[in-house]
């Protein structure tokens, strides 16, 4: 495609939403007190325009009426800020009480926090907070929480009927993530418990009112000093949330029964801009739907009149003719991941460089999951005057944030997503057309602040064929984590769990028996203690949680923590296409025969040795140093920066729970024996044509081209990830002992299959598995 064409071969559709143009918002900044009292009448006035200020006194009235309320609303309508400002003046925060709001992702929870700190006029951490793994910015005084969904399941281990919560907003809920799904089914069942269940109401002498059940069983007025109680927790999951939470319940009573305060009842509004409606309705046993009405500005949809071959070009191009042509107003381009969003910041820094005097200048600033989270903020951050901001963002971007000054959205209509077989047990990532929920997300970023335009970059015939809805994280991904925590949180009948789709019944297994493989379940399906238990508390998948515990009696804790982290994020290593023999050069002085892991671990100790040497805190000039040894080692400062701020969040759960930090020192034999025991699933053996077989699946797989192990033939491998392109790679590769398998993995692997297929002839076809 030629520069020039791109935009010109795009068709306009006509916005079906017309309204007045204005221009609110300006960026925030340190300001005198006449800027912020200005400041403070915008916000003021941008509020009222929100189409939600209007349904104020009917939406509180709402809540208070229904126990769980789905609210539909255009993007940008006014939910995600608006909705808790209203809760908290309605009175939902009375006795101390909190209302939440989960977000699918961290971005969302911290800057919407911030926003609404703003315009509550209070800091960050007190009145309105934000919690995100690895992250917490709430007080005693908070009462507006934002927080990741995943951190309110977290939450209810710790406090099962999530008591601190007057309600709870599940913002997004279209994304269906696999966390928001087991929400759900928790939310409907802590609210079933709160309303129904408790019965023997009591007086205690300090006033406050208790109830009284006897653990796990039906309670009864009459039956009080019964044996057959029983708790209205549905779906026969009653008695083991006590009796496995990882924290019980602290107040027991002399008798054996457990008391709990008089709680009121718990509040559940479900939010999104597109929703199966009637479905969630049904789910949530009838509740009430409300709809705001009317968006704020109108934002103009493009299309291609052609598909596209590459669309990584046409997005560049797309830009590139939205910065020439277009007016002034930041740019927001959707890609699919690190190194994508990578390649295109360098792109489009060389196309800048060739800009002729005079053209307004591009700030190019990246977003995506593994960034941390103070680089992450920096796409808030308003453009010099003059200079056109454009954001390559993943999905982390297409819901809930508002980022100031946006105006183009570009969207190629794409998305890397997880990709379960539970038939081979193998998980993998693939870039697949995003569904019509997503791409009206993408395009509701455009048109927040004034009007705006999304040029889709496929046909308009393509959009119709786009499913309608994203399908459900839980019915495409590997369970193990969700399974792990639902048996924490005591329910331990996962197949009967109240899930609004079910996974499939397979893949429930596979997950149970892949925990019961790790020893994180007992025989009877039951969270194993110490084990499980302490799997559970380390936020981390459970293939690496169990690593990390496993890694403490092979004496290499210290490394596996290293391996762990670094595993966390992606691209340790940027590889410019001109620079491939300098790269390699530069690899080699941390690269390790044995494999990427330790590979790793050496990268990280390096980088930790530069860090000591610059000393904390880091001023400019040794923030430059360090950004100079990266780039000299062509290492990712970002990603670096990230593994290290995991490593150390890691390091304080590990010693939480009282674990050994040990170093195996310079002999890595049993770092890697123990990569062997924790990964052998993922292990893989050599075949006669180079490439190798995966032991678990059978799949053939080829090493990726990043891997130190790339053009090795080392006769057995583990790996941590598969990718799906061209071809199946792998990658994250270490070179193991075949015969390690039987011994770490003896319920696995028997030695005479190991001999037969490493024989130096075998053909190597026959899989492994017991
Ligand atoms: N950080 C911000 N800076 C400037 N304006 C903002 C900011 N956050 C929100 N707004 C304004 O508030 C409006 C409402 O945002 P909000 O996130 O509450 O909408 P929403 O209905 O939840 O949208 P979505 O469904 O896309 O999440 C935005 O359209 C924007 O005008």
């Amino acid at each position: 495609m030629q520069f020039g064409d791109h935009f010109k071969a795009m068709k306009p559709l006509d916005p079906s939403v017309k309204s007045e143009a204005c221009v609110l918002g300006q960026k925030r900044k340190k300001s005198t007190p006449k800027e912020a009292a200005v400041r403070k009448c915008l916000i003021l006035e941008q509020k009222c325009s929100l189409p939600i200020f209007s349904a104020r006194e009917k939406l509180i009235h709402q809540v208070n009426q229904n126990n769980t309320l789905i609210v539909i609303g255009e993007t940008g309508s006014g939910k995600t800020t608006q909705l808790p400002q209203f809760l908290y003046a309605g009175g939902f925060c009375k006795a101390g009480k909190i209302i939440g709001i989960t977000q699918p992702r961290r971005v969302a929870a911290v800057s919407v926090a911030s926003r609404v700190a703003e315009e509550m006029d209070v800091e960050v951490g007190k009145e309105v907070g934000f919690s995100i793994r690895f992250e917490d910015a709430t007080s005693s005084i908070t009462r507006i929480k934002y927080m990741t969904d995943g951190m309110l399941l977290r939450e209810a281990l710790l406090d099962p009927l999530l008591k601190k919560y007057s309600v709870v907003i599940v913002d997004e809920a279209h994304e269906r993530t696999i966390h928001t799904d087991v929400l759900f089914g928790l939310l409907k069942g802590i609210q079933a418990r709160r309303s129904n269940s408790i019965e023997g109401k009591f007086r205690e002498e300090n006033g406050a009112e208790w109830k009284k059940t006897k653990r796990g069983d039906v309670t009864e007025d009459s039956k009080r000093n019964g044996n057959d109680q029983k708790a209205a927790w549905p779906h026969n999951q009653k008695a083991n949330m006590f009796e496995t939470s990882i924290e019980k319940e602290k107040d027991h009573h002399a008798n054996g029964f457990l008391m709990e305060k008089s709680l009121s009842p718990l509040k559940i509004v479900i939010m999104s801009a597109t929703l199966d409606a009637q479905g969630f309705s049904d789910y949530f046993g009838g509740a009430k739907v409300v709809y705001i009405q009317g968006r704020q500005f109108p934002v103009e949809i493009y299309y291609t009149y052609m598909p596209e071959a590459d669309y990584l070009d046409a997005a560049l191009i797309t830009t590139l003719q939205v910065h020439i042509e277009e007016d002034p107003g930041d740019v927001l381009v959707f890609l699919t991941g690190q190194e994508e969003i990578e390649s295109m910041e360098r792109l489009l820094h060389d196309r800048i460089s060739c800009f002729p005097e005079g053209t307004a200048k591009i700030m190019v600033v990246p977003i995506f999951a593994a960034l941390p989270s103070d680089q992450q903020m920096k796409v808030f951050k308003a453009a010099p005057v003059g200079t056109r901001k454009v954001i390559l963002a993943t999905n982390i971007a297409e819901t809930s944030v508002t980022i100031p000054g946006i105006r183009y959205v570009i969207d190629p209509g794409l998305v890397k997503a997880r990709m379960y077989n539970p038939r081979t047990g193998v998980e993998a990532l693939a870039i697949v057309p995003i569904s019509k929920a997503q791409a009206l997300q993408r395009s509701g970023r455009a048109g927040r602040e004034g009007p705006g335009k999304c040029f889709r970059l496929y046909t308009e015939e393509a959009f119709h064929k786009l499913d309608d809805v994203t399908v459900p994280e839980i019915r495409r991904c590997n369970l193990s984590s969700v399974v792990l925590q639902l048996k924490a949180l005591g329910i331990d009948d996962v197949l009967g769990f109240d899930f609004m789709d079910k996974p499939s019944r397979m893949a429930i297994v596979k997950s149970l028996e892949h925990l019961y493989t790790l020893g994180a379940l007992t025989d009877e399906g039951k969270l194993s203690n110490p084990v499980g238990v302490q799997m559970a508390r380390l936020p981390l998948e459970p293939l690496f949680a169990k690593a990390m515990l496993m890694s403490v009696s092979f004496k290499c804790s210290e490394e596996m923590l290293a391996a762990v982290a670094m595993l966390s994020v992606e691209s340790i290593f940027f590889t410019p296409q001109d620079k491939l023999k300098e790269v390699n050069l530069a690899k080699l002085r941390f690269s390790s025969s044995e494999g990427d892991h330790i590979t790793y671990v050496n990268v990280l100790c390096a980088y930790m040795g530069e860090l000591k040497k610059i000393g904390e805190p880091q001023d400019k000039k040794a923030k430059k140093s360090l950004q100079n040894w990266c780039n000299i080692h062509f290492i990712n400062g970002r990603s670096l920066k990230r593994a290290l701020d995991i490593h150390r969040q890691i390091q304080g759960y590990i010693q939480g729970i009282g674990l050994e930090l040990l170093s195996c020192g310079e002999d890595y034999s049993s770092f890697r024996r123990c990569l062997a025991a924790s990964f052998f699933l993922n292990a893989a053996c050599k075949q006669p044509d180079g490439t190798f077989r995966a032991l678990a699946s059978g799949q053939i797989v080829s090493i990726h081209p990043s891997s130190v192990m790339f053009g090795k033939k080392p006769d057995c491998i583990i790996f941590n990830e598969l990718v799906h392109t061209n071809k199946h790679y792998i990658r994250n590769v270490t070179r193991i002992d075949p015969l390690w398998l039987p011994e770490l993995a003896p319920r696995f692997y028997c030695t005479k299959d190991i001999q037969t297929n490493f024989l130096p002839d075998s053909q190597g076809q026959k899989p492994l598995q017991d």
